[in-house]
């Protein structure tokens, strides 16, 4: 499933009227009787109805609803909020069919009070008053229609596109319908998965009316969800003819003397996720503390200062196929030190947490890397690596990562909910799983260790970040669906639920290996 911007969904609709040659009105046809199976589906014939239809083309899609549940029998108000004349184009026409059909509009323009006494005795309120085409803060009297809708908690409300106030690509939030449910029309929009948008949506549902899939290559950048089905599909399957050097020979760079744990829940979810043999480089001072935790791990001590790496560090003897680096690691020159001779290494790297600090002294290496380089930062890292503050980067995820990724030549996982996978080609990929069990410190350790050993278990980079990034989240969303609250749910949880999500990837998988 494709993700795109309300700029490439105009562009879309234009190439597919004017280059495939489907009309405007097929289209908004096609639109409103595809929301409307749905809404068939869900709403009860006994419960009633208003459709809320505003000036634009999303109104339009309304009228069409209207006029198939009211088709079918359903008790269903169409509530026209501009004057009748502000309707134009497809719409306008949407609008004729409804009332040639024998159907009547309630004109909210001099009956406002008649439509507020009416709200309380509605159960489901159906919201095309704006899509993708609203410009600027909310004017009256949407915003108070909205006010009110969001007020009657009662009611179940079914957004058409996008909840209506709602930036269509993302940003900040004034005010904006509370949805239950959206339905959005032919692919999600970005404003589905970046935040505080994503809170409006409720459960996302996305109808296909019918525009070719020439219209979408020609008209919007790669960006797509990665699913269950998706990772199902590209985990790599074992030969029996392999043995532990087929998996790879990993290295975990991190800890110090305040933090133990960190690199220990990195290398545990890498060995969880099928990392071949794994070496854990710590700094000596801490070696006899993290060495008691993990019998399956060879060790590497390296010289320390003051509880933290002294800089040294011996990759040439280490001789392994892929390096993460990071976790619990401080942020000393030494630290910087051992992070710029990883980064020499021609083997891909994954930097994470403290191991991200002093970016600007790592980017030119980086630039000339040619294995793979995976920077995990969490909003808060990425802001800082950027000189731009956390809100800079919330409002505009995709675009940072992009920009990000393509002018460094790197794999930036951004994370926080919907993680976003960036390769250096600038094709961006939304993770699907997770929750907010998942907001406690560690996992973002335990992610690294998941990418670490599937990047050296699988050819395709991509794949094999994207994969880990949602076994990851999986294993979050495992948890909490038996025996934890979001809660209580503990980093070193995570990891035990690898197992678990693996083995069910694996049988939802089986059916796709077999036709390999
Ligand atoms: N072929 C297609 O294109 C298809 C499109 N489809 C559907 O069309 C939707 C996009 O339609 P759209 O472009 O007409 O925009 P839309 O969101 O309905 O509203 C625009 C109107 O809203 C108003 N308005 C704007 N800002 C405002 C504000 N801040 N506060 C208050 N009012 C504001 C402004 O009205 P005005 O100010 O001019 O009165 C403007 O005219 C899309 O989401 C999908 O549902 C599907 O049917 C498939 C085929
Ligand atoms: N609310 C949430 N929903 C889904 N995933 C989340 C949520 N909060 C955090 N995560 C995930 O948890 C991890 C946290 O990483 P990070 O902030 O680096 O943690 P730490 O540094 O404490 O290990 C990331 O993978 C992030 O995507
Ligand atoms: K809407």
């Amino acid at each position: 499933m494709r993700v795109v911007t309300a700029s490439e969904m105009y562009a879309i609709d234009r190439y597919t009227i004017q280059q495939i040659g489907m009309s405007e009105e097929s289209l908004m046809e096609n639109a409103g009787q595809a929301v409307a199976t749905v809404l068939l589906e869900r709403i009860q014939p006994a419960q009633r109805v208003a459709v809320l239809a505003g000036t634009g083309n999303n109104g339009g899609d309304g009228f069409v609803v209207a006029r198939v549940l009211k088709s079918y029998g359903y008790t269903t108000d169409l509530w026209l909020i501009p004057p009748k004349e502000k309707v134009k184009g497809a719409a306008k026409k949407a609008l004729e069919i409804y009332e040639n059909s024998g159907y009547e509009v309630k004109n909210y323009i001099g009956n406002e009070k008649e439509f507020i006494e009416q709200l309380r005795h509605y159960d489901v309120i159906i919201d095309a008053l704006l899509g993708i085409g609203i410009n600027g803060a909310l004017r009256s009297p949407y915003k108070e229609i909205i006010e009110k809708v969001n007020e009657a908690k009662e009611l179940v409300v079914y957004a058409i596109d996008v909840p209506s106030g709602i930036p269509a690509d993302g940003g900040a939030v004034e005010t904006a319908i509370q949805a239950d449910v959206t339905i959005t029309i032919q692919y999600p929009k970005l404003s589905a998965y970046t935040f505080p948008t994503a809170d409006y949506y409720g459960e996302l549902i996305v109808v296909d009316i019918g525009i070719p899939p020439l219209s979408l290559e020609k008209n919007a950048e790669f960006r797509r969800l990665w699913s269950e089905a998706a990772v199902a599909r590209t985990l790599p399957v074992r030969k029996r003819s392999s043995h532990k050097g087929t998996y790879g020979k990993g290295l975990v760079i991190g800890g110090s003397r305040n933090m133990t744990g960190a690199v220990i829940m990195t290398a545990k979810a890498a060995l969880r996720s099928g990392a071949g043999l794994l070496t854990m480089a710590v700094p000596d001072d801490v070696y006899p503390v993290v060495a008691t935790h993990i019998p399956e791990v060879m060790y590497h001590p390296c010289s320390s200062l003051n509880g933290c790496f002294a800089g040294e560090i011996d990759l040439i003897t280490l001789d392994v196929d892929a390096i993460a680096a990071g976790p619990g690691m401080g942020r000393t020159m030494g630290a910087k030190s051992v992070v710029q001779k990883v980064l020499c290494q021609d083997v891909p790297v994954v930097l994470d947490a403290d191991a991200l600090y002093f970016w600007n002294d790592y980017v030119s290496i980086i630039r000339e890397r040619t294995e793979a380089t995976i920077l995990t930062p969490h909003p808060g890292e990425m802001a800082r690596m950027l000189g731009v503050s956390i809100d800079d980067v919330e409002r505009d995820r995709f675009g940072i990562a992009k920009q990000f990724a393509m002018s460094n030549g790197v794999y930036l996982v951004l994370k926080g909910p919907y993680t976003i996978v960036t390769t250096p080609d600038g094709k961006q990929y939304v993770n699907t799983s997770g929750n907010p069990a998942l907001a406690k410190g560690g996992s973002g350790d335990v992610l690294t260790g998941i990418i670490l050993a599937f990047i050296m278990q699988h050819d395709n980079i991509q794949e094999a970040i994207c994969n880990a990034v949602f076994v990851h989240g999986k294993a979050a969303d495992a948890l909490v669906e038996k025996e934890h609250s979001p809660m209580d749910v503990l980093a070193t949880d995570v990891i035990e639920a690898i197992p678990q999500t693996l083995f069910s990837l694996y049988k939802k998988g089986a059916s796709y290996q077999k036709q390999r």
